[in-house]
């Protein structure tokens, strides 16, 4: 299998049973908390008033252009059909272009100037008699909106503080895009009522409508006037780095598509929602003559039922979405893309309006979960610097699906009528549902899958030779994975097996590494270059190698090291950018052959890991609050690192995926020597998988061996004793006997 480091190796496969909760404490508050920020308050402003405008504009000039034709019918629904292909090609055309756009330049800059280019061209577009310019200011304006959008959900994460409140962030700004509809129709409706009655005010003969674009096209200047207020933290290192690589844009285009090939999952859920999206298209389109001829009702009553289905959407993605929190998200989210095809296909069949009308309810309702779930789910697989080309590519791909169902629906409905049992608009309908539903099943099915793989990661049995007398372990994770903790349990458990076991840990471990550690994790070192770093580190590894490790080994010990050079690779390499190959290289000398036996790489996503030591350090103040009083004034070494973020703890939560990716890629192309664990579960579960995953290099003893005795650490020489206790330390939280002097109250 090609390397797809966006498998749910880096996600907890029971991710949504209310782990999430801890994290945010309900919902309402993550609402609460997303609002405070004045950044994201006047981003969601700005997106609100654009999304609006759109859907009056969408309202108005769908309803204006069959009417510039006058009492053709015919004439009128080719115009029609016209404006909505000049809204969608753009959007094929360009979509992609968008994506690398966004990526390249400065967003919040992209945003305001789409923004104003659509009021000018809008109000062109209001004031413009001629259809054809108005198709081609149409066309136009399309353009700016691909930029825009794409800009705009790109940027989106930068304004969200707190990252584990991006579902709850999607979740707004879908309701945005989806729920404005209902409010732009009515809008539009009111504003042409209104200057209907006031038309006194209005220049002889203008379309009331035409109101409705001039609102249309002040409502972006407006968004831009917002926009321009907002600070989107972080985007200049990104266009830096962007900057840097000189790449072109067409091969930056490929280097999205080969992104998205490599990651299965991305592809399972841009398949399934894009099926998804021409199962509705095809809905759509037929919607209005279903009702009007298969059903034999009034044209109002379609509007009443796209209200309802508009209505369903908002009450999906506003009461549904949290709902569905506490389960599976990948599973809920194909089991309500199947749910739309299979809803759609009841509306097919049943033969009265009245029974459609709940049921259009009930579609929109599932629909707008499945997006909402889709796109939290693409957001959370994507990283930062291609976000903005996998959601081109995604919406490149609807508009694609869009338009051909657009067109396919009315054509196909009308040449196959009379052929079929069903009338040709039912066929059609459920033909539309049945792809739906296909999709949603596919990605169900290639997600079930993927998650199988998973677990068997776990499961290896055979036996290995060893290179030394003794044997070397090295853990693996993401900050807060739980390595310190399941070092300590393993040790107990091999020391009550009869092991001679040394527990250490990198960057440190011996005297001058020690040393080094300091000044690599010092937070108020800046600047430091990633080459000095990866050095350093490779530099403390190798007095680690010689004072500890090696004579450890010698001595036929177990060593169980808390990281190691795949860290390096790992971190230097992956995560911030460095040649693998090259960190590599600079190791492999360093540890002067020295290699790990086995590798436990505990799995957990990096939020997760980076609450829990979020959770440690608010431990910890407390915990040195209560010392001081108590009088203790002298803070050990991993007590006060665990206080204070260090250098690589404070990177962002991006930083941290691609290290949890590059963990998992490191993990496929070395299997025989990876043990992978899922670290979600409770520590003493983990520990038993963990000792299971190493009975290759340690067998498990016949008998059972008394669990839990005391661990006593044998000590190789003076430092090792010391890098033990630090790491006994770094286990009790400050609470172990070492860091309290004798006589003062006990902290714990
Ligand atoms: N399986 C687990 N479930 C929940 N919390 C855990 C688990 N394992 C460890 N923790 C907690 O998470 C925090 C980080 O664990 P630690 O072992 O120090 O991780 P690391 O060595 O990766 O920094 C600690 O507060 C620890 O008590
Ligand atoms: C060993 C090693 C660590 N590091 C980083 C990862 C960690 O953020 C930090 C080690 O700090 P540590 O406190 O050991 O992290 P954790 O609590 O997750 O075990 O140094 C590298 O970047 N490269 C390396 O080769």
């Amino acid at each position: 299998m090609p390397s797809d480091p966006s498998s749910f190796l880096d996600r907890p496969p029971h991710h949504d049973d209310g782990s999430d909760d801890v994290a945010v404490p309900s919902t309402g508050s993550a609402y609460k908390a997303l609002l405070s920020n004045r950044n994201y308050r006047l981003w969601f402003a700005s997106s609100f008033i654009s999304a609006l405008g759109d859907w009056i504009g969408f309202a108005a000039l769908t309803a204006l252009v069959p009417a510039l034709e006058g009492a053709n019918a015919q004439a009128g629904l080719f115009a029609l059909g016209t404006l909505l292909l000049m809204r969608l090609l753009p959007n094929v055309i360009f979509g992609p272009l968008g994506g690398v756009i966004a990526d390249r330049y400065d967003r919040k800059r992209l945003i305001v100037i789409t923004d104003i280019a659509r009021f000018v061209l809008f109000l062109a577009v209001a004031f413009s008699k001629d259809i054809v310019a108005l198709f081609a200011l149409t066309f136009l304006v399309e353009i700016f909106s691909v930029v825009f959008l794409s800009a705009k959900d790109a940027s989106m994460p930068s304004v969200v503080e707190d990252k584990a409140h991006l579902s709850e962030a999607n979740q707004l700004n879908l309701l945005v895009s989806y729920g404005t509809l209902p409010l732009g129709a009515a809008s539009t409706f009111i504003i042409a009522a209104l200057a209907t009655t006031f038309d006194g005010l209005l220049p002889e003969g203008t379309d009331p409508l035409r109101v409705a674009l001039v609102v249309d096209a002040i409502s972006y200047l407006f968004s831009a006037w917002l926009m321009s207020r907002v600070d989107l933290p972080g985007e200049r290192e990104r266009r830096a780095e962007a900057a840097e690589s000189d790449t072109n844009v067409l091969q930056e285009l490929r280097d999205g598509l080969e992104f998205i090939r490599g990651f299965p999952l991305l592809r399972a859920l841009i398949s399934g929602m894009v099926g998804v999206f021409f199962g509705a298209g095809l809905i759509v389109s037929l919607g209005s003559p279903f009702v009007q001829s298969t059903l034999d009702r009034p044209e109002s009553d379609w509007t009443l039922l796209f209200t309802l289905v508009g209505v369903g959407l908002v009450v999906g993605i506003a009461g549904l979405v949290p709902l569905m929190r506490r389960f599976d998200q990948e599973k809920s989210f194909t089991g309500f893309l199947a749910a739309v095809g299979l809803i759609a296909g009841v509306i097919a069949v049943v033969p009265t309006f009245e029974l459609v009308l709940p049921l259009g309810f009930a579609l929109g309702a599932a629909a707008g979960v499945a997006v909402v779930q889709g796109y939290t789910l693409l957001h959370e697989h994507t990283v930062d610097e291609t976000r903005a080309r996998t959601f081109a590519l995604f919406y490149t791909l609807t508009r694609v699906a869009l338009l051909l169902s657009f067109v396919m629906g009315p054509y196909v409905a009308g040449s196959i009528e009379g052929l079929t049992p069903l009338s040709g608009i039912r066929t059609m309908l459920l033909a539309g549902s049945l792809v739906a539903a296909w999709f949603g099943l596919r990605a169900r099915v290639a997600i079930g899958q993927m998650k199988a793989e998973d677990a068997d990661r776990v499961t290896i049995t055979s036996t290995v030779p060893r290179q030394y007398a003794g044997l070397f372990i090295t853990f693996e994770g993401v900050e807060g994975a739980g390595k310190s903790t399941q070092i300590r349990l393993l040790a107990e458990q091999l020391e009550a097996e009869g092991h001679e076991v040394v527990v250490t840990r990198e960057p440190g471990g011996a005297p001058i590494a020690e040393r080094i550690r300091k000044l690599v994790l010092d937070p108020s070192v800046e600047d430091m270059g990633d080459r000095t770093e990866a050095l350093l580190i490779a530099a403390a590894r190798a007095d680690h190698v010689d004072k500890l490790i090696r004579p450890a080994l010698d001595a036929g010990k177990v060593v169980l090291c808390d990281r190691f050079v795949d860290s390096s690779l790992a971190y230097q390499g992956h995560a911030r950018g460095l040649e693998v190959a090259d960190v590599r290289e600079v190791n492999k000398w360093a540890v002067d052959g020295v290699n790990a036996d086995a590798v436990v790489l505990l799995r957990l996503d990096p939020r997760e890991g980076l609450r829990r030591v979020e959770e440690r350090a608010e431990r910890n103040r407390a915990e040195a609050r209560h010392s001081l009083t108590g009088k203790v004034f002298e803070l050990p070494g991993t007590f006060t690192e665990q206080v204070a973020k260090d250098r690589m703890e404070a990177q962002g939560l991006d930083f941290h995926r691609k290290v949890a990716r590059g963990f998992l890629d490191l993990a496929r192309q070395d299997r025989r020597r990876y043990v992978v664990v899922d670290a979600t579960a409770d520590s003493d579960v983990v520990a038993r998988q963990v000792r299971a995953g190493l009975n290759r290099w340690v067998p498990l003893p016949v008998d059972d061996v008394a669990p839990g005795r005391e661990v006593d650490i044998t000590d190789v020489e003076a430092a090792q004793v010391e890098a033990a206790r630090i790491e006994a330390d770094d286990i009790d939280m400050g609470t172990a006997e070492v860091s309290d002097p004798p006589g003062e109250e006990s902290s714990a």
